[in-house]
């Protein structure tokens, strides 16, 4: 367990760990391209350990220094002797399945049981399309699921129908295989997308390595061309979820903080973050290669759809609970499916703080009073990074705010606590 320190207003730059979401749509092209590619400022944590392992179960060459040197197989996947674990790895889950699917042996694909309980039904659907052959184990539509049981061989291509957009990663999976299936790929989406700007950011990554996709404005429709990714130097942006703690300390102690290398324009949906801080009334400013935010004397409260950002909702929902007003955060019924159930989560942890919170099916209400009547407590973390992550902004400003099962933000920040108490011990 960490005890938070109380601290008057913070100045702070810092420059955070790579980006988990582009460190490992990187790490796939670079594996599927032909010849040597380098990521330059890759993230180190849990999860991309399990990506970069999965990724040599299946025959790849990566080298781990300062900057990892991969050796991409051309889209020739090769069998795995053993199931390919993933933890509680949601993108790589998701991401890893087509890959699989592209090699011409039978693979299973594992996480731990949270894991279990997340869908990945619609991709299955979606592949089987693509004449993949892939089975949920329990039958449940979640892992762990059986690829090629039956000697099939690669994605076959053509037209599939991917069921339901409620989690983006289906369709990043579909999208960076699409490349290698025998026939052209057409892919159509039904129902609303979310999460969308990483769906922009697997094409953006796509292009990057020489490969881009047609698709319509609301993606529910996208022709990828065959070909093959061409390997490449390729420089990883600092996180936007993970720099969104340190914003947030600024906004709730109106001090400022910047992240050196989260770039304006950014890949990273969550980077649009910053603009809702302004919104809330935060100064907000482009500094070098990087963005800086100086929270005010008041907080404002805001409504914000937070359908696109879902992984920086309890950072603005700890935001909110010291701002005058209320916040109302629309359209996050996908956070339920997060690492725990994180819209309850937010909801239970920031309620033990003495905030005024209300819980709807996909929404939350934060009825803030400036931060007045918040006390102390032990905040349950379920597992899950952000909301170990978010939480310790609450203690910044509130005394006696505890961390319990700290260590579990080593999924995507493994020094976290050491970068983060920087802002309040001095010296
Ligand atoms: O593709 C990605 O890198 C991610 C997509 C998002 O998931 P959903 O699309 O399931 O919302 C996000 O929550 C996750 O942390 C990373
Ligand atoms: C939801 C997250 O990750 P994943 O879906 O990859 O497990 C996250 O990092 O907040």
């Amino acid at each position: 367990m960490i005890e938070i320190e109380t601290t008057g207003r913070i100045e702070a730059s810092i420059e955070v760990p790579g980006s988990k979401s582009l460190t490992q749509r990187a790490l796939i092209t670079a594996a599927l391209a032909g010849g040597k590619s380098r990521l330059i400022g890759p993230l180190e944590s849990e999860d991309t350990e399990y990506s970069s392992g999965a990724l040599a179960q299946m025959g790849v060459t990566i080298e781990k220094g300062k900057d990892w040197i991969i050796m991409g197989n051309g889209g020739k996947v090769q069998p795995a002797d053993n199931p390919i674990f993933l933890g509680n790895n949601g993108t790589a889950t998701r991401l890893l399945t087509s890959v699989a699917a592209l090699g011409k042996s039978a693979f299973i694909i594992d996480g731990d049981p949270r894991m279990h309980q997340r869908p990945i039904g619609p991709l299955m659907s979606a592949l089987k399309g693509w004449g993949v052959d892939i089975v949920s184990v329990k039958g449940t539509g979640c892992p762990p699921l059986k690829i090629n049981e039956k000697g099939l061989d690669g994605i076959a291509g053509g037209e599939t129908v991917l069921p339901e957009g409620k989690s983006s990663q289906y369709l990043s999976s579909l999208l960076l295989v699409a490349p290698y299936a025998k026939k052209k790929a057409v892919l159509r989406v039904e129902g609303e997308v979310l999460s969308k700007p990483y769906v922009a950011m697997t094409l953006a990554v796509m292009a990057d390595f020489g490969i881009l996709v047609e698709c319509s404005k609301d993606y529910s429709y996208f022709e990828i061309p065959q070909g093959c990714y061409q390997s490449r130097e390729y420089r990883i942006e600092g996180d936007a979820s993970n720099s969104s703690y340190f914003w947030a300390a600024a906004a709730v102690t109106g001090g400022t903080v910047t992240v050196t290398n989260v770039p304006v324009p950014s890949l990273q949906g969550d980077a649009m973050l910053v603009p809702l801080l302004g919104r809330m009334g935060c100064e907000v400013r482009q500094v070098g290669g990087g963005i800086s935010v100086t929270g005010p004397d008041r907080l404002e409260g805001i409504t914000v759809d937070m359908g696109n950002m879902p992984d920086v909702v309890p950072t603005l929902a700890v935001v909110a609970a010291f701002a005058h007003g209320k916040t109302v955060i629309n359209n996050i019924a996908h956070l339920r499916i997060k690492e725990c159930d994180r819209l309850s989560a937010v909801v239970t942890e920031l309620t033990r703080l003495g905030a005024n919170v209300e819980e709807k099916e996909d929404s939350m209400v934060i009825h803030g009073n400036g931060g007045q009547g918040l006390h102390g407590g032990e905040i349950e973390t379920y597992e899950d990074h952000r909301m170990a992550m978010s939480m310790a902004v609450a203690g910044l400003r509130v005394p006696g705010v505890k961390i319990t099962g700290e260590s579990c933000v080593a999924k995507s920040f493994p020094d976290f606590w050491e970068r983060f108490r920087l802002l309040y011990i001095k010296g």
